[in-house]
């Protein structure tokens, strides 16, 4: 059987980091090759090209990397030779990145994410096992047709509902009530469900509208969407609590938000479960959607901003920025 041909795209974060003796700050220190030499047992499972695209923390990751990114991916998945793309990328905005990619990259190619919760000058760094893990899945011929992927701690989760749920732990990562989407074992690859049809939409320039996120908590008042607002917000994500819920202030905010024509979508502070128009107090999720907030469905608030993100870049109405949340 033919070797399978997979691109490594680095992009930085603690997988590529290490102690500084001298200043003893965790910093970027693998390069794509040494991060490559991490896991001689790579060769074993497929050919590796190795794509520096940048060597910085996921923090610095944005829409401007995330189109340049987007880009990259295109040319890489158009060789019709490469079997698969694993992507390093820090941990912090790891789900950003790949929901972002998963809502536009219209590929049957598996493309696959993985990072570290341990820099690489930790003796039990846990980078070149998740790497190697990414590799297998990226070459599985089962990984076909789902979309883009997270690989981290033997587990394969969907980019849609991945979510980050601990700073430092190995099992870093879950995908709530969804699930993961299967498991790796002695490099043998498992799925539990067959691929799901997925849409895409496409990216047709470089220019993102700002869209802000800002947080509901006891006491809050209109001040930061006011702000948000004044600084060229043309969409806004409230972090409202529970099943969406916001007081009195902030309902006042949110309505002249809209009133000067940005689009309002709510979210939750909640890991798991859904928003809607629930209750019907003054600033309850009901009297948002009256007012004309979108309801993010279970999406966290990072992840609704890069739906509106996308869905105002194409110019998308209300109700087809609504369908895509889901
Ligand atoms: N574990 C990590 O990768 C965290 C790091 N600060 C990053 O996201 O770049």
């Amino acid at each position: 059987m033919q070797t399978p041909n997979i691109h490594l795209l680095t992009t930085g974060g603690t997988i590529a980091m290490k102690r500084d003796p001298a200043s003893g700050r965790v910093l970027p220190a693998l390069d794509a090759d040494a991060l490559l030499a991490t896991v001689p047992a790579l060769a074993d499972s497929a050919t590796i090209s190795v794509h520096p695209f940048s060597n910085q923390p996921s923090a610095y990751m944005g829409p401007p990397q995330w189109y340049a990114l987007y880009n990259k991916l295109q040319t890489l998945l158009a060789d019709t030779n490469v079997n698969g793309v694993v992507i390093s990328h820090g941990t912090d905005t790891l789900e950003e990145t790949a929901f972002f990619l998963a809502c536009c990259l219209a590929t049957d190619k598996p493309v696959v994410l993985t990072g570290a919760q341990r820099h690489a000058s930790e003796a039990d760094s846990d980078g070149p096992r998740n790497l190697l893990q990414a590799v297998n899945v990226a070459a599985s011929p089962m990984a076909r047709g789902r979309g883009v992927l997270v690989v981290i701690n033997q587990h394969i989760f969907s980019a849609r509902d991945v979510q980050k749920i601990h700073t430092e732990q190995l099992a870093g990562f879950a995908a709530g009530e969804a699930g993961c989407l299967g498991s790796i074992a002695q490099q043998a690859v498992y799925f539990y469900q067959p691929p799901q049809p997925h849409k895409t939409l496409p990216l047709t320039h470089a220019d993102f509208p700002r869209v802000d996120i800002v947080a509901m908590y006891g006491g809050a008042d209109g001040a930061l969407i006011d702000a948000a607002v004044a600084a060229g917000a043309k969409g806004l994500v409230i972090q409202a609590l529970g099943a969406g819920n916001t007081n009195t202030e902030q309902y006042r905010a949110i309505a002249s938000a809209i009133k000067a024509g940005v689009c309002v979508a709510v979210s939750s502070r909640v890991q798991q479960g859904r928003v809607g128009p629930v209750y019907g107090y003054q600033g309850g999720g009901q009297t948002l959607q009256e007012l004309g907030c979108l309801m993010a469905a279970d999406l966290s608030p990072q992840k609704a901003r890069i739906a509106l993100i996308l869905g105002l870049h194409n110019g998308l109405s209300a109700p087809a920025i609504q369908a895509l949340f889901y």
